[in-house]
């Protein structure tokens, strides 16, 4: 196995307070992980330590390369561009701001796209675009500098199943030739689809696939619950004595 990304002891504060805390990961090519936590656990955190956004207090974060698809509200759709254009801007810092993309660079735009299956839609103003649409435009976005790992933050959040569901069928295959690390809150779907869990409060407390993810302790330290939630329960875990 290629490790795609590594994360080892990484330390990064935001505002002056600690929030990654000695965080260790590995994700290997052809490797799909979810970051599971509950809000403010560090994920969006982790993941932008992971693209070199934020500097580390300490530790140290390997990796050839990393495409980032951002939460959809961060991206405006309000501006008048098409389809073709915001996957173009992924190349931005390639072609630089104010010179003309090459014939290349289009070409990779619409690779991306059919990677999407957004082909049809390469002229279309964003602004009239279905959320699963849209999410797939910031994909194709990641995808156009070929990145060896693509980082997903919260794509599911306000679609519905099978907007999700599309989804998870496009990271799965996109998953086969790199490596997809995607932060969710949807546990039911990642330990369903992802072949590794990452649950992280602050530090990661237990990595691995969800078969082997059977200790209700582990679950219980990352979401902060007790014996007797609701997730133990989703999740058919049963803490001792309970
Ligand atoms: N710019 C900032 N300055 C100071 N603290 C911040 C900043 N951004 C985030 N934080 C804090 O860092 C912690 C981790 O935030 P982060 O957004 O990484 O968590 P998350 O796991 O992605 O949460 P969510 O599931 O709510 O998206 C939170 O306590 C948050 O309040």
């Amino acid at each position: 196995m290629t490790a795609a990304l590594e994360m080892i002891a990484v330390n990064a504060d935001l505002g002056g307070r600690p929030v990654l805390r000695d965080v260790n990961l590995r994700v290997d090519t052809g490797e799909f992980a979810a970051l599971l936590g509950p809000n403010g656990a560090g994920k969006t955190t982790l993941i932008r330590a992971a693209l070199g956004l934020i500097p580390l207090r300490g530790g140290t974060v390997i990796s050839s390369g990393a495409g980032y698809v951002p939460q959809r509200h961060e991206f405006s759709w309000d501006f008048p561009a098409s389809v073709e254009d915001a996957v173009l801007s992924g190349l931005v810092r390639r072609i630089g701001l104010f010179r003309r993309p090459s014939v290349a660079h289009w070409q990779a735009v619409w690779a991306a796209l059919d990677q999407v299956r957004l082909a049809d839609l390469r002229k279309r103003p964003v602004g009239e675009l279905s959320g699963g649409q849209r999410q797939r435009v910031l994909v194709a976005r990641a995808l156009v500098v070929s990145p060896p790992v693509l980082l997903l933050d919260e794509p599911f959040t306000g679609l519905d199943m099978p907007a999700q569901e599309n989804l998870t069928e496009l990271f799965t295959t996109l998953a086969k030739e790199r490596a997809v690390v995607m932060a969710t809150h949807d546990l039911a779907a990642a330990a369903y689809t992802c072949d590794t869990l990452i649950l992280l409060n602050r530090t990661v407390i237990a990595t691995g696939p969800a078969a082997d993810l059977k200790d209700p302790a582990v679950w219980m330290e990352t979401f902060e619950v007790g014996p007797g939630s609701h997730l133990l329960k989703a999740l058919s875990l049963t803490p001792a004595g309970a």
